[in-house]
């Protein structure tokens, strides 16, 4: 007997015309995004591009000025806590743990939202919570080893390298058992040889069963580890598409090199400035003969007329 197997890709997360504007300026502008079950997405783009901003607006740290964002079909408040409690998880560009607490305790924080046991529960220790407190206490042993770090437990996470520390974050994260994981930078400050690990570890999420959206600055990261790539420059989203077709797309370079290229995000806005500019200076070099009876007053003092440039 054969059997077949069906896999269905659903989507995980959609963001669709997400904006941003901080007063005068667009940090992110209508972006539209998705990411499907199975998949790690990565985004990409040139410091500035407006990356983390788009992913505080996914995790509700900003109530985006336009658009917005859906986990599983369903629109998300802009409140971080419900966002966790979706289902979506993220670790931060800069490390965010309890400096003082031990690793184990770390994680057990992050299971805070799958606890179901109530204050009084707590206060009074009694089954329900004494069998929740096991069950969160097994479960964050069991993400301590899947990220390789059960045998430091009870360590302060202040004392562990590096390194560690960027993968104890991600194990608080997949602590909340999020459907989508959000990790913004998660390779920064790590030597090649972690990078690879956090490589590894980051399929490892992914065969797990949850999909992954990442930030990264290293390309080599990036290209080998995702199914597709989004680029931002200057808000707006310039590419889409698989390692091969961001890498061999030319605006791409350009925009990481900071050429100027037709059609650019930004251009536009670009053009116009420089053209007011331009159109400024050559008003200012040439005499205004076009304004008579306008005054002024040349280097040495003197009071001119706008038409003839002569001395009155
Ligand atoms: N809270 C804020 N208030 C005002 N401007 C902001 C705020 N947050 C970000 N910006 C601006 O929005 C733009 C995008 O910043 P953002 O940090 O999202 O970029 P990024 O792509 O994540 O950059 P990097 O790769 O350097 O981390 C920048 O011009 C930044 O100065």
């Amino acid at each position: 007997m054969t059997t077949m197997t069906t896999t269905t890709t659903t989507t995980v997360l959609e963001a669709s015309g997400v904006t941003m504007r901080f007063g005068g300026l667009t940090a992110v502008r209508s972006v539209d995004l998705t990411v499907n079950t199975g998949e790690i997405v990565g985004l990409i783009g040139p410091n500035g591009a407006g990356k983390t901003t788009f992913f505080n607006c996914l995790t509700g740290l900003y109530v985006p000025t336009e658009g917005k964002v859906s986990y599983k079909g369903t629109v998300l408040p802009a409140k971080p806590h419900l966002v966790t409690d979706a289902g979506i998880a993220r670790t931060f560009q800069n490390i965010r743990l309890f400096a003082n607490m031990t690793v184990l305790e770390n994680v057990l924080v992050g299971r805070h939202t799958r606890t179901k046991e109530g204050l009084w529960s707590a206060l009074l220790r009694g089954p329900g919570f004494k069998r929740a407190e096991a069950a969160s206490h097994a479960r964050a042993m069991e993400l301590l080893e899947f990220i390789g770090l059960a045998h430091k437990a009870d360590h302060l996470s202040r004392n562990l390298p590096y390194g560690e520390q960027r993968k104890l974050e991600i194990a608080r994260a997949l602590a909340s058992e999020p459907g989508l994981l959000l990790l913004d930078e998660p390779t920064a400050g790590m030597n090649p040889q972690e990078t690879r690990a956090a490589e590894e570890l980051v399929f490892a999420i992914r065969d797990q069963g949850i999909a992954v959206l990442v930030i990264e600055h290293d390309m080599r990261f990036i290209f080998n580890l995702c199914d597709r790539v989004a680029v931002l420059v200057q808000g707006e989203k310039l590419v889409e598409g698989s390692s091969e077709v961001v890498q061999a797309d030319e605006r791409v370079v350009a925009a990481y090199l900071g050429t100027p290229f037709e059609g650019a995000p930004g251009a536009a806005e670009v053009a116009e400035v420089e053209a007011a500019e331009a159109e400024a200076e050559a008003a200012a070099a040439t005499p205004d003969d076009t304004a008579p009876g306008t005054t002024g007053t040349d280097n040495s003092g003197t009071s001119t007329t706008g038409s003839e440039g002569k001395s009155l």
